[in-house]
């Protein structure tokens, strides 16, 4: 693993120095398979990457677009990550509609509907049970608990090693989310943290000796590149 940690100024050049660093793993993804898989995050901090990426010209034909995790509800409520991204970006440009990946969310249950996107991401990678698909890029937030994806403290969900997405549960609110060993085998994983809120959590995060269960970030260890890309009041606490 390939450890980046970098404090900018503010919110600002936080997404400017994202949108830098994921457009040169989309182009380096590109040069090298022809085609980029990038799994997006939820929550309001990506949502200006996500609008800035809106204003490039890349090949969109080449790229698929999936999600690290989503809220147990439909595509149309206003908690969906998938509306928002689509609002923000996807919609905004030419993406071919089977290149578009969402989790699904309205079948019988958030254990068939995990089961259904694991069967999706077997047949798109064309792998079998028990093999993991690395992604070119996965883009991940945290919470003030250092949850991340929908990997909340001391769920299940952090448990599961030999699926690639299984169910979150955020104070029983049930998401589907993926795994800690499907986020690790990722090429590029990049955190994106804003906000003083995010200071205790960063500090668990970053500690010599903290309990993974607690702070479930620090489960992320990717066998690729692992970015954390703060802003000031994020960061300000840490020694980097
Ligand atoms: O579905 C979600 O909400 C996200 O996947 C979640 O993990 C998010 O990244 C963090 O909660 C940070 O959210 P903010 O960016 O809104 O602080």
């Amino acid at each position: 693993m390939n450890h980046h940690v970098e404090v900018l100024a503010d919110k600002t050049a936080l997404v400017e120095r994202s949108l830098e660093l994921v457009r040169a793993k989309i182009d380096e993804a590109i040069q090298q398979s022809d085609r980029c898989t990038i799994a997006l995050a939820g929550g309001s901090t990506p949502k200006p990457l996500y609008e800035s990426l809106a204003t490039l010209n890349l090949p969109w034909e080449k790229i698929h677009i999936f999600w690290g995790d989503e809220r147990y509800v439909p595509p149309t409520d206003p908690d969906s990550n998938q509306l928002m991204a689509r609002q923000a970006w996807l919609d905004l440009v030419s993406f071919p509609d089977a290149n578009i990946h969402p989790i699904p969310t309205q079948g019988e249950d958030p254990a068939s509907d995990a089961q259904r996107h694991e069967a999706h991401l077997q047949q798109f990678f064309a792998i079998s049970p028990g093999e993991f698909p690395n992604f070119d890029i996965i883009l991940l937030g945290i919470g003030d608990d250092a949850h991340t994806a929908s990997l909340f403290p001391h769920t299940e969900a952090l448990q599961v090693r030999d699926r690639l997405v299984t169910v979150g549960n955020k104070d029983g609110q049930p998401r589907i989310t993926f795994t800690v060993p499907l986020i690790n085998h990722a090429h590029n994983v990049f955190f994106l943290v804003a906000g003083a809120s995010k200071q205790q959590a960063l500090g668990q995060i970053f500690a010599a000796e903290a309990d993974p269960l607690t702070y479930p970030a620090r489960l992320i260890q990717p066998v690729g590149e692992l970015w954390w890309l703060l802003d000031e009041p994020a960061g300000r606490e840490l020694a980097v």
